[in-house]
């Protein structure tokens, strides 16, 4: 039998081990270093294993998928958890939201001067009969279109304000491809529904929610934070410099009254235009308030992912990944990848739009559009253990529509004789949505449903409470409880 040699000495060992010739008062300094090692290191995994006890408590990230059409007020929605929850990512993105605001404006400013133009100018008026949303200010209307009231002073303003439009031009440029309308689009409503079986990969619809934050900084590395681009920043000038012949133009009589008959008056009051916050907005220093962020428009491109920590409440410590998500039919095709692990979907339907068509298909009615999408999420079977919550959201423009006149059983022939005010509505509305989620639904669910008005920040104080089912995991409850309602609409329904 072979004998192997014994193992050559470890000289790690060799290296520690205390010197032959070590003195009793050497041994007992290296003893004292080597307790104090051992309690550092003692320290160092207790801590270890705090951080993995409490990161077990704190349990997964909870996941909230944002859906419904465009312009339903998803990334809305966003900015008041962010005002809630994440203020100073709020605080940091919010000088960047500045040239998103002036494109806004410039953007209605510019619809008023094609408006005025074409009444000025008669034979270029090719959409005269274009606008067919609803039937506002038809008194004011059939006044105006027996004369037109526009004069000299209007062609001198229209003159002045024609560099507005190289300004839209220019910071559509600067913020990308947000700004560009949906694209038509004649597909399904609910494009992934067909396809659940075969779902992509995530990754290829993640955008980045910085894109067009970092596109207004790039250039000049020499700019400070919260400067924006020269092209930015030349557009504010000259939007400075416009600011007089904004107001007059908006305020001036003879052009409401075209732009009530051309009906699309209403819309310019009721959208992101700024237009009754010209003195300010225009101004050279104008930095935006809270709510003008909130209330600024820019389309969602693909999915954007935001983290939320909460600090308060019975879920403090949990991180909760907001997920918004491009509205528009051509973009629902990538919503599929994010049913997979998700926790509850924040469902926005936009009850004013129901006598409204949808921009990327003009025979579609909006609220229609709404409905099939909310078919298509409850009777999802991937979906059928994600909680939903319903916003029945612009009950604000829903009041303002009604108490113009405007007739909801024109549009949805069902309503019939029902009052036409706006509560007796937006419960009718509540109501359609609610035999959708109990007829289609694989599973019997609850129903979430809340009427919001997501622009008012006061009011849509969202908070958050999640309970977990700690047998299953499960999402057994996410309240989103959000003062509105009744403060919109004069009256609460009870959910
Ligand atoms: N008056 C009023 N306006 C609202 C309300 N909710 C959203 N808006 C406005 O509607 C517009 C569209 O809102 P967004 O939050 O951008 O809509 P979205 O669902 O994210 O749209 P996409 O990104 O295109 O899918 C913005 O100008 C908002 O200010 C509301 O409750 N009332
Ligand atoms: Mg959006």
């Amino acid at each position: 039998m072979a004998v192997l040699p014994l193992d050559p000495p470890d000289p790690l060992s060799l290296a520690t081990a205390p010197p032959r010739d070590e003195s009793p008062a050497d041994r007992w300094a290296r003893e004292q270093r080597e307790a104090q090692g051992r309690l550092i290191s003692e320290q160092i995994d207790a801590q270890i294993k705090a951080e993995k006890l409490a990161m077990k408590k704190r349990g997964k990230p909870i996941k909230i998928l944002l859906l419904g059409q465009s312009e339903s007020g998803k990334s809305t929605t966003v900015k008041n958890f962010q005002l809630a929850y994440a203020y100073s990512s709020f605080l940091q993105e919010r000088s960047a939201w500045r040239a998103v605001i002036h494109l806004n404006l410039v953007r209605s400013v510019n619809t008023i001067l094609d408006s005025s133009e074409a009444t000025l100018m008669p034979d270029l008026d090719l959409d005269a009969d274009d606008e067919d949303e609803d039937d506002e200010d038809d008194a004011s209307a059939s006044a105006a279109s027996t004369s037109s009231t526009l004069t000299d002073r209007h062609r001198a303003l229209q003159l002045r304000l024609a560099p507005l439009r190289h300004v839209q031009r220019d910071l559509e440029r600067s913020l990308g491809a947000a700004t560009s309308d949906a694209p038509e689009y004649a597909g399904d409503a609910a494009p992934w529904a067909r396809l659940e079986g075969g779902r992509g990969a995530r990754e290829a619809f993640v955008t980045s929610r910085y894109g067009w934050k970092t596109a207004l900084r790039r250039g000049d590395e020499a700019m400070s934070d919260g400067e924006c681009e020269p092209q930015a920043q030349n557009a504010a000038e000259v939007i400075a410099s416009c600011a007089e012949d904004m107001i007059a133009l908006w305020t001036d009589s003879g052009v409401q009254a075209v732009l009530s008959r051309r009906k699309v008056k209403s819309r310019l009051e009721e959208g992101p235009g700024f237009l009754n916050d010209v003195a300010r907005v225009a101004k050279r220093d104008y930095e935006p308030s809270d709510e003008d962020v909130v209330r600024a428009r820019l389309r969602t491109m693909g999915v954007q992912e935001y983290r939320f920590k909460f600090e308060r409440g019975p879920d403090a410590g949990r991180d909760w990944l907001l997920y918004d998500v491009g509205g528009a039919r051509s973009s629902r095709h990538a919503w599929a990848p994010y049913f997979d692990d998700i926790n509850a979907i924040i469902f926005l339907a936009p009850i004013s739009c129901f006598d409204e068509r949808l921009a990327e298909d003009r025979r579609v009615n909006r609220l229609q559009d709404s409905l099939l999408l909310w078919k298509a999420v409850c009777s999802s079977k991937l979906l059928r253990n994600v909680q939903l919550i319903l916003f029945l959201n612009k009950c604000d423009l829903l009041q303002k529509k009604i108490s113009r006149g405007v007739r909801v059983a024109n549009s949805v022939p069902s309503y019939g004789d029902r009052p036409n005010d706006a509560r007796s509505v937006a419960k009718y509305f509540r109501h359609q949505f609610k035999e959708v989620l109990v007829r289609q639904s694989p599973e019997k669910r609850t129903f979430y449903a809340y009427f919001t008005s997501v622009v008012d920040t006061k009011a849509t104080a969202i908070t958050v409470a999640a309970g977990m089912c700690s047998n299953s995991g499960l999402l057994s409850h996410v309240g989103v409880s959000c003062r509105l309602g009744q403060f919109v609409m004069g009256f609460s329904v009870a959910t």
